[in-house]
């Protein structure tokens, strides 16, 4: 199994390589690209923690050997928020460097699964989709929007709230990733019940998780240590699918004939990535709402990305 991570000197990157180092299956290769000149000794620095994960180093012009071979990328590379910005704000910056970076997947492992965390989310998944469509290389079933802190940390308001073992909270969470697109289903929560002021006062708290963050971090960037930690889940879920387990995760895919051409969903993984497509089930009136309510934002969004490369 090979696993590259693209902008793996970042704040996320060194996390997330942190964790592959110490959770990868015995055997696999970690593969390490960015364009800091800090990369290879990031690889270094891990290479010396005794797992039987090979780590390699690889900057700026060596993202062709980075690639080659990879099973599985993840990209945190790009701009994180500042105060007072919003993810759409760092679309002019990151969408150029996803689209290189998408570039380089059709060139050297069109056949690798995908998952994406440089933000806006709902904007770069589908850049990447554009850049393998126009290359004739795309499956949808293989490109994943990483959506998973907005499931942990639903995970860890909860337990909170409730003083219930955080182990036991499942939270499904559909839609995008950011803001009013991003939405728990409270109602389906197992174990709990929420109060409509419950309700009122959690959702918004999960949406505006990541500003919570930028905020505490004061133009330090944005969360790297939580991300790294979800980051490292799903590249789990995708292993195991890859390794014949049956795993339900949620992600950032397209659908056909869904709420909108990508949609944050539970989906089955296997050996090509996406299986299969799961139903989030029925919503209370309130998320029926919210979900009506953010549709226009997050097509608004997903046209932004689409536009980048065939506008
Ligand atoms: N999906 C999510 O839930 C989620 C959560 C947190 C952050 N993010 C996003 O993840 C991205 C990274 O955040 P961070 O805190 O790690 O930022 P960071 O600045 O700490 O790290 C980004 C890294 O990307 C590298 N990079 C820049 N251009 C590159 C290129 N062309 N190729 C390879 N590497 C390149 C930089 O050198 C840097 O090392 C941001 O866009 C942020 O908004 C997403
Ligand atoms: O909020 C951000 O800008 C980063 C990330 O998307 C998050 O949810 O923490």
């Amino acid at each position: 199994m090979k696993v590259a991570v693209l902008g793996a000197a970042g704040g996320i990157g060194q996390a997330l390589s942190l964790l592959l180092k110490t959770q990868l299956p015995a055997g696999s290769e970690l593969a390490l690209y960015d364009v800091a000149p800090v990369v290879p000794g990031v690889a270094v620095d891990l290479s010396h923690i005794p797992t039987a994960v090979d780590v390699k180093g690889y900057g700026a012009d060596d993202l062709a050997p980075a690639l080659s071979g990879a099973d599985i990328v993840i990209i945190p590379a790009g701009m994180p928020r500042k105060p007072g910005m919003d993810r759409a704000d760092l679309f002019n910056v990151n969408a150029g460097i996803i689209k290189t970076l998408a570039e380089g997947i059709v060139a050297n492992c069109p056949k690798a699964l995908v998952g994406v965390i440089t933000n806006p989310v709902n904007g770069t998944v589908p850049i990447v989709a554009e850049v393998f469509k126009k290359a004739g290389t795309y499956e949808a079933n293989r490109v994943f929007g990483v959506t998973t802190l907005d499931v942990i940390r639903s995970e860890a308001f909860i337990a909170e709230l409730k003083g219930v073992n955080v182990a036991d909270v499942k939270v499904p969470v559909i839609g995008g990733h950011s803001g009013t697109t991003i939405l728990p289903l409270l109602s389906q929560v197992e174990g709990v019940t929420f109060s409509e002021e419950e309700v009122a006062s959690l959702t918004p708290r999960i949406q505006n998780a990541g500003t919570e963050v930028v905020n505490a971090k004061a133009g330090g960037g944005s969360a790297t240590l939580s991300m790294g930690a979800a980051a490292a889940r799903f590249t789990m879920s995708l292993i195991k699918g890859l390794q014949g387990e049956d795993v339900v995760d949620y992600a950032y895919v397209a659908v056909e004939n869904g709420d909108a051409e990508y949609f944050a969903h539970p989906v089955r993984l296997g050996a090509n990535g996406v299986e299969e497509i799961l139903s989030y089930g029925e919503l209370s009136a309130f998320e029926q709402k919210a979900k009506e309510d953010m549709l226009a934002t997050l097509n608004k969004d997903i046209q932004e990305g689409v536009d980048f490369i065939n506008g």
